[in-house]
């Protein structure tokens, strides 16, 4: 699915957390938001998903308005920094809870389920508890959730940020296979430039609420077209 936001603006208080913010989002794409704490990437992300109202502006999926469309309305995914399975059901029931909404029989809601795990890599986990995972495996089951109902949208907010370097770096190149193999629009908040460049095919560099520049990695890094994104790409390289 393709997204517009047009001219979103959004004040918490007198804090203007986004300022007039633009961006076409192409239909399979991979996008990274990209800033400092405190830019306004987890109130962009939000308002994408129907988390949030904006003050001004419209947000349009598939050429349709969806500004005030609820979440549950807007087909989209949405998987937090913290995992937050619930931990009193099985990898399995964790999953399957994303489909309890859907009208599915129960063979097709298990098939569904099996064809989740084997895509994240978790076939021998359906019958463990989150607390018998490792932390990379639980943000799998959390993505496997989310993807259980068949978004047309992900959003992925810092998705890998609890997790130590090593499993982040295995995870980013898994979420890329991954999106390579079912295309989903994909839409992740990171403050980790690395990150941001490994993933993304489009990067969004965002500061105090604006959009200061989008680009790849490589016509970022060749062409920033102001000091602040200069500065902050040279800061953060390592
Ligand atoms: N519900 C809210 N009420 C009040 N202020 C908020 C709310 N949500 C966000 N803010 C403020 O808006 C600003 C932007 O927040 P946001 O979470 O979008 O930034 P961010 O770029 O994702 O930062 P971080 O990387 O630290 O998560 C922050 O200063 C935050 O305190």
């Amino acid at each position: 699915m393709s997204i517009l936001v047009e001219n979103i603006s959004k004040k918490f208080g007198s804090f203007q957390a986004l300022d007039r913010v633009n961006l076409e989002i192409k239909n399979g794409s991979l996008v990274g938001l990209l800033g400092p704490s405190g830019s306004g990437k987890s109130t962009l992300l939000r308002v994408l998903a129907g988390l949030e109202l904006p003050d001004s502006g419209r947000i349009w999926l598939e050429g349709q308005d969806a500004t005030q469309m609820k979440l549950q309305d807007r087909e989209i995914g949405f998987v937090f920094q913290n995992y937050a399975l619930f931990p009193h059901l099985t990898v399995f029931e964790n999953i399957a809870f994303g489909l309890e909404v859907k009208n599915l029989d129960s063979l097709l809601k298990k098939q569904r389920v099996q064809e989740l795990l084997k895509l994240m890599q978790l076939e021998k986990f359906g019958n463990c508890y989150p607390n018998q995972l490792s932390g990379g495996q639980r943000q799998r089951v959390a993505l496997a959730r989310a993807l259980a109902v068949e978004p047309k949208v992900l959003l992925l907010d810092e998705p890998f940020a609890a997790l130590d370097a090593k499993i982040r770096k295995q995870l980013r190149s898994w979420l890329r296979e991954l999106h390579h193999q079912i295309s989903v629009t994909t839409v992740f908040v990171t403050h980790d430039y690395a990150e941001a460049m490994e993933l993304a095919q489009e990067i969004v560099i965002l500061e105090k609420g604006q959009i200061l520049q989008i680009g790849t990695a490589q016509e970022l890094s060749d062409h920033p077209t102001n000091s602040f994104v200069e500065e902050f790409l040279e800061l953060n390289k390592d």
